[in-house]
């Protein structure tokens, strides 16, 4: 099977340019592959380099080297050497991450929150709002909160809000940083649900999971991250 995601000897260093240019060589030879369906979980110590790695798929963080192939509308694209216009394109079309944190537009209502990303697919706003509104019933978020604005829910509603805007989309990647970090039991079992759906819809996955129960839930494979640190070179 061709992956979805293919990395080759991806490396980074962050250089502290208000600090004297001080390096911070953070990972290196990173190399896994994702396929479709498939839901890897990064592994390792904190500071290891996960969200990095998650951010350099992202195309938030710029490689130093080695190539992160996607499948991307038909086509393998290098997200390490992507132009920024070509990054905007693989998020509109190929990639979702979904962050543990809300970053909620001021007045906007919980309900288009969660129902924008399938606006941006050319989806009808009525079937949009239906989706958003069964995804939002299923994590348990009260219909009496669906018009209002997400920015005065509790840390735990708005990750939630976050998990349905995540999930929503029909995009064929999703990245998963911490989906479940401050959810309860009958929330974070929704989302291993949400997860296993999305791989029977072939979807690939890459997750930071630090929950044990919740990683064995979901992982198909894992990769041990402390495996390209850099200090050890
Ligand atoms: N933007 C940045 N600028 C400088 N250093 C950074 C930046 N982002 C991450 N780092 C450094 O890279 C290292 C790896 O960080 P990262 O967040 O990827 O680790 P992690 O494995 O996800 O950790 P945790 O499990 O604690 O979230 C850390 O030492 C961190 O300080």
């Amino acid at each position: 099977m061709i992956p979805m995601i293919d990395i080759r000897n991806a490396e980074k260093t962050f250089v502290m340019h208000l600090q004297d240019g001080i390096r911070l060589p953070v990972v290196r030879n990173v190399s896994f592959h994702v396929a479709p369906g498939e839901c890897v979980v990064l592994s390792g110590p904190s500071g290891a380099g996960k969200s990095s790695i998650l951010k350099m798929i992202f195309g938030n963080y710029r490689c130093d080297g080695g190539t992160i192939g996607v499948r991307h509308n038909g086509d393998v694209i290098d997200i390490a050497t992507a132009e920024p216009r070509e990054i905007l394109g693989v998020r509109r079309d190929t990639i979702g991450y979904v962050s543990q944190f809300l970053r909620a537009v001021p007045r906007v209502a919980a309900i288009d929150v969660v129902a924008e990303p399938l606006l941006v697919a050319a989806v009808t706003r009525e079937e949009a709002r239906a989706r958003a509104g069964a995804l939002l019933k299923r994590l348990n978020i009260p219909e009496r909160l669906w018009k209002l604005p997400p920015s005065t829910f509790s840390g735990g509603e708005q990750q939630r809000v976050n998990i349905a805007r995540g999930f929503i989309s029909d995009l064929p990647i999703l990245l998963l940083d911490e989906p479940t970090a401050s959810l309860d039991a009958a929330n974070r079992a929704v989302v291993v649900e949400l997860v296993a759906e999305k791989k029977r819809a072939g979807v690939a996955m890459v997750a930071i999971v630090h929950d044990d129960e919740v990683r064995h839930l979901i992982a198909d494979r894992l990769v041990d991250v402390a495996s390209f640190a850099a200090a050890a070179a």
